[in-house]
């Protein structure tokens, strides 16, 4: 970034950055000092399991929610449109199914950490393998998450960049450590109260800078940047409908559903009810951030559509631009880059807090009690806080080899997620969806999905990479060159150019495929075998649904198994839900398809239709039939509103 360009921080930026620190610290250090001072480990680990639901869902959210979003979204969005907005769809079952099936199964075994559900259903090998996939996959997301707000900041602001890196260590940990999980939730907590109010000053400021919403409007149009419903199924391609709203889903299930970071949440709920509800809660607020940073995206484009300052040079990497357009246009507004760098490290700071619980929490329970059964409490707690602050230590390492690696943290975050936590989902959805699974096929599972999954993500990293280096790459790379003469990349270099946004369906598939095989060889389980509860009865629950929707009126099953599952909330106001949820979705889509121009995939004949770029394409905008069909399809909403136990059906058609 060229000196000119340096811009500087405002005495108050600085005072809005430390009382972030100093207020999170302090939220920390009175969960330390007040209560039971955090003497057992279900008080450290699990909040003493008090926890209600609004403060869980806000950590929920918080905790996926880094950094690596607030900047990540807006410069994907600036470069390639919205397409990825349409991520929101796959919340839906990305937290439908983690709340009626992980939850109950884990709340129900009385567990702390989600991985010693696998030695109940399998063995200790399969836990200690998952607990290890685990640990790699939260050290390395802290590194980045540490990593993007102080190289943003120090790029544009010239702050230190290992001094926000040690700042934003330190506080953390030293929180983290001393207050446990509860001190993480309210922190979390109030990080996301910050985070709303930056990203929300920040777009409202940026929409009359960037001269008013029609302007906007106008600009975003032009550039092309509303991308609607790319019904692509070309699974190369890296963002369409299809990889966003259902590769998402396998990846918020690795997220939302199996990853301790999130189960320990579950966990630490007062009753199965309100850790139902927290994830309910989770789906509205994950909306409203993925909203705020995609429009921020937008109003980014329209200030700099046609003078990025990328081309001039002022930044190096996309990651940067959110930070740019910060310290360009609001820098008269004296507080508020300080509000947004605040929101920026309040998105840092609440999921690194939440990966340093999860992993002392973990290590504690997964990796040293079992060997030391007899270990007194008092001893846990303080080897669980010593845990937490090597785990912070740990963390700074990871911050400098991220350093060394470049490349947009959104997308290299997301294939890590598929590339660990995607073998992870499948060895959990093996174990609670397949009765006859055993633990030699868990654990060859496990390990041939993690091989693919490096296999593919690093083989699709490098044939990226466009400086041949070494012999190796230089093959792959003509190779490479030898196969895209054939349009479409075929064998290896299918596999290498799969959309990163596969990663979490493709491998945990595999994990789930190769582990039925080879427990089918080596001897499927009984049912006596199976511990109870680790598994849960999808078919039978699929049965009482189709027989509940076919004659709504009888109340299926008999009254223990209506005892053991309908203490969730009551079966109408999840119904209502549902539909709701349903229907809304299904409005929204039609509205896209009928409103936003799209770029249509014309099925069979391999031909494009691009609406409103004339000048490329020949025949303008035809939508062909299917694609009017699945337009009626999405639009017809059918709003149904059960009421006691009668339903009315409202067809909106769009
Ligand atoms: O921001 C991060 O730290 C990670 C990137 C987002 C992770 C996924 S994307 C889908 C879901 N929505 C979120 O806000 N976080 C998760
Ligand atoms: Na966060």
């Amino acid at each position: 970034m060229d000196v000119t360009e340096q811009k500087y921080f405002s005495t108050i930026d600085f005072v809005l950055f430390v009382l972030l620190l100093v207020a999170s610290m302090a939220i920390g250090l009175y969960y330390a000092l007040s209560g039971r001072q955090q003497r057992t480990t279900r008080e450290f680990l699990l909040a003493d399991q008090s926890m209600k639901c609004l403060p869980l869902s806000l950590s929920l959210m918080a905790t996926f929610q880094s950094a690596v979003a607030i900047v990540g979204t807006p410069a994907e969005v600036f470069t390639n449109g919205t397409q990825y907005w349409f991520i929101g769809c796959s919340y839906i079952l990305g937290l439908l199914i983690p709340a009626h099936i992980f939850i109950p199964v884990f709340y129900r075994l009385h567990l702390t950490s989600a991985y010693q559900y696998l030695e109940l259903r399998f063995c200790k090998a399969v836990r200690i393998c998952g607990t290890i996939t685990f640990i790699f996959q939260m050290i390395i997301y802290m590194g980045v998450g540490i990593y993007t707000p102080a190289l943003a900041l120090n790029a544009v602001t010239g702050f230190h960049l290992w001094g926000a890196v040690l700042a934003t260590g330190l506080v953390c940990t030293i929180y983290t450590a001393l207050g446990g999980l509860k001190a993480v939730i309210w922190t979390d907590v109030f990080q996301t109260v910050v985070m709303f109010a930056g990203q929300l000053a920040v777009i409202i400021v940026g929409v009359q800078q960037a001269g008013g919403l029609s302007h906007i409007w106008r600009k975003v149009i032009e550039g092309n940047r509303i991308s609607g419903i790319d019904l692509n199924p070309d699974p190369t391609v890296r963002h369409t409908f299809w990889t966003l709203a259902l590769g998402g889903v396998f990846l918020m299930l690795s997220l939302y559903g199996v990853n301790q970071t999130q189960v320990q949440r579950y966990l630490s709920s007062r009753t199965e009810k309100e850790a139902v509800m927290s994830c309910y809660m989770v789906f509205p607020c994950l909306q409203i951030a993925l909203g705020l940073s995609c429009v921020m995206g937008l109003v980014m484009f329209a200030c700099y559509s046609d003078n990025s300052p990328l081309d001039n040079q002022y930044i190096t990497s996309k990651d940067q631009m959110v930070l740019y357009f910060i310290m360009d246009m609001l820098q008269d507004f004296s507080g508020l880059p300080g509000l947004f760098v605040a929101c920026l490290f309040s998105a840092s700071l609440s999921t690194i807090s939440s990966a340093f619980s999860s992993l002392a929490t973990v290590t504690m329970e997964d990796l040293i009690k079992p060997h030391y059964p007899s270990m007194v409490e008092t001893r846990a707690t303080l080897l669980s806080k010593i845990l937490t602050f090597a785990y912070g230590l740990v963390c700074l390492v990871m911050a400098y080899v991220i350093h060394l690696m470049n490349g947009s943290v959104l997308q290299v975050t997301l294939s890590i997620f598929g590339m660990v936590g995607g073998p992870l989902l499948g060895v959990f959805c093996l174990g609670i969806f397949f009765p006859l699974a055993n633990s030699t096929g868990a654990v060859t599972g496990l390990v041939a999905g993690l091989v693919l999954a490096f296999w593919v993500g690093i083989g699709g990293f490098v044939t990226q990479i466009p400086s041949i280096t070494t012999v190796s790459t230089f093959l792959s790379h003509s190779v490479f060159l030898y196969f895209s003469a054939f349009s479409k990349p075929v064998g290896l270099y299918a596999l290498y150019s799969l959309s990163y946004m596969w990663y979490s369906a493709l491998n945990s598939s595999v994990v789930i495929l190769i582990g039925l095989i080879v427990s089918l060889i080596t001897g499927p389980m009984k049912q006596g075998e199976l511990v109870a509860g680790t598994v849960y009865p999808l078919m039978d629950k699929a049965q009482d649904l189709m027989q509940k929707l076919l004659r709504p009126k009888s109340c299926v099953g008999s009254r223990e198994q209506r005892v053991k599952w309908t203490h969730l909330p009551s079966n109408a106001m999840l119904q209502y839900y549902i539909d709701i949820h349903c229907s809304v979705l299904q409005v929204l889509i039609a509205l896209c398809i009928s409103v936003f121009p799209a770029n249509w995939y014309m099925p069979g004949t391999n031909k494009w239709s691009c609406p409103n770029r004339e000048k490329h394409c020949k025949g303008g905008r035809e939508k062909d039939l299917s694609t009017i069909i699945s337009g009626c399809l999405f639009g017809a909403g059918n709003i149904s509103v059960t009421y006691n136990q009668k339903s009315y059906h409202l067809l909106v058609g769009v």
